[in-house]
């Protein structure tokens, strides 16, 4: 492509995203196609499907255990008022020669009641099905280690916008309900469940292997409706079901057969990509790395004149817009996480931001750094210049552009770099932030990048480290060009110089 003026050039940058979303679409025809009324009327039932209620995108799921009596039965065990000595047990599927303890089970279940404000109360109407509390039972089917709490934190509560600092799920058997023709109580009427906490999040229930008919499971929310219909399954199978708590849902009757549920309560925890200020189980001082960290930050050299310490980030993430900057502390794995815990421990401050990867073009690039600190009170910044000769004899030092203050610079247009001296790079410096002052509304400018010397704990990013398209620019003179900056996520941790330091809080 030719460009001869500079505004062409400028116009083919800017249809650049529009031009990328044809090649993807062109890609696949079927996507290119205009849709006939009919596909039309399917594809606009699919998207009202696909479109979140309230503050959620999915509010019930279900699935299948594959399970056999030879290899892996569930097996319950309860206390019995018939034999209150001794422990009664059944297992699932249940085996001929177990018929009569499953019928005493059935027998050992007590009227289900629910809850109207305060009071249980005994509804045939409501509720008719036999029911034991998980006092009464116990049950070695585990929720966690077929991978079903692991699927409801992923799809069920990820799915919810409204809970961003739980990520995981805990699930807390309830209760134990037998649904059957041949039982006085035989459905479940339309209800919501009673919360039981402020994390109580919805209800998880599984059905046990046993033949039956009827029975459906319907949740609904808004005006949406799920059907969780197990009768007639064959025997080898557990399924379940789980929706959150503002969910109605009835269980239909149960026309042949029983029906043998377990019932959890779904509370929200912290969890794993969630856990950013939640490492209080661990203890930092066994970690491998912690001594040697300890000891740099007690350095008298470290102590007295400050330090912007880093550390490349050793996975990749997503780093370069605001809205995934924003989280990203909670979301690190591995190295990266146990690396930002001791920090935030030792030098009570930590961040997880984007780096610049220019150092390739040091000599470009003006020769003179401010590090600002800020100081905790009067708003007022303490800037100490240090002049590259300085750093350079820093040999731990490598010069780096920082995000600042992790707000990344929205360009209405691509960024132009006007120094005529030196058109080929544009200087991360002269990349700014526009915002307005509160006190009096004047627009300021702000350096979106601050080029400061860091102190790499492991390296600076280089060829390896995973890197992120952060700024285009373009650079003209006789010959335009277009440029890019990469960027790749680093925690940084900056110590105040000993005449500046007082205690702050972390971030
Ligand atoms: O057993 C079931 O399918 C659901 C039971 C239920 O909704 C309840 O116990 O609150
Ligand atoms: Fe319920």
């Amino acid at each position: 492509m030719q460009f001869t003026a500079f505004h062409d050039y400028e116009k083919a940058f800017k249809d650049f995203a529009t031009t990328a979303y044809f090649l993807t679409m062109a890609q696949d025809p079927a996507t290119t196609s205009v849709p006939s009324s009919s596909t039309g009327n399917l594809l606009a039932a699919v998207s009202a499907a696909l479109a979140a209620v309230g503050d959620k995108e999915v509010f019930a799921i279900g699935g299948k255990i594959p399970v056999t009596g030879d290899t892996n039965p569930i097996v319950v065990r309860w206390d019995s008022p018939a034999m209150p000595s001794l422990g009664r047990k059944v297992t699932f599927p249940v085996p001929t020669d177990e018929q009569t303890a499953f019928d005493q089970l059935c027998r050992d279940c007590e009227p289900a009641a629910f809850g109207i404000g305060e009071k249980e109360v005994f509804d045939e109407e409501y509720r008719k099905a036999g029911k034991m509390d998980e006092s009464r039972f116990c049950s070695s089917f585990d929720p966690s280690a077929d991978g079903v709490v692991d699927t409801i934190a992923q799809a069920l509560l990820h799915g919810a916008r409204q809970n961003q600092i739980a990520r995981g799920v805990k699930a807390q058997l309830y209760k134990l309900n037998v649904s059957s023709p041949c039982l006085p109580h035989a459905r479940f009427k339309a209800h919501v469940d009673t919360p039981r906490a402020g994390n109580h999040m919805g209800s998880l229930v599984v059905c046990l292997p046993y033949s039956h008919r009827g029975g459906e499971l319907v949740v609904r929310h808004g005006r949406r409706e799920t059907t969780f219909d197990w009768s007639g399954e064959d025997a080898n199978a557990v399924r379940w079901a789980a929706f959150f708590s503002d969910c109605e849902h009835e269980v239909l009757e149960v026309t042949q057969g029983h029906r043998v549920t377990l019932t959890y309560n779904l509370y929200s925890a912290y969890g794993p990509a969630l856990m950013g200020h939640h490492f209080s189980a661990l203890e930092l001082e066994t970690l491998h790395f912690f001594r040697a960290l300890q000891e740099l930050l007690d350095a008298p050299d470290i102590k007295s004149r400050g330090a912007t310490l880093g550390f490349t980030c050793t996975h990749a993430y997503p780093h370069t817009s605001n809205s995934s900057v924003k989280d990203l502390a909670h979301c690190l794995k591995g190295l990266d996480m146990v690396v930002y815990q001791s920090l935030l421990a030792l030098a009570q401050s930590a961040r997880v931001t984007a780096v610049l990867h220019d150092a390739r073009d040091e000599e470009d690039l003006p020769f003179e750094y401010e590090i600002t600190y800020p100081s905790s009170d009067e708003g007022e910044d303490h800037t100490m210049e240090l002049a590259a000769e300085e750093e350079a004899a820093q040999p731990e030092y490598t010069s780096q552009a920082i995000l600042n203050n992790r707000t990344f610079p929205e360009p209405a247009g691509p960024f132009r770099d006007h120094d005529f001296y030196n058109h080929h790079i544009l200087d991360p410096r002269r990349i700014v932030n526009f915002e307005v002052q509160p006190e009096d509304g004047r627009m300021v400018t702000k350096n979106a990048y601050v080029r400061r010397p860091v102190t790499w704990l492991n390296h600076a990013p280089d060829e390896q480290t995973p890197k992120e398209l952060a700024i285009a620019f373009i650079a003209y003179g006789n010959d335009p060009g277009l440029g890019a900056w990469y960027s790749a996520a680093a925690i940084t941790a900056e110590i105040m110089p000993r005449e500046l330091a007082q205690p702050s809080a972390s971030s």
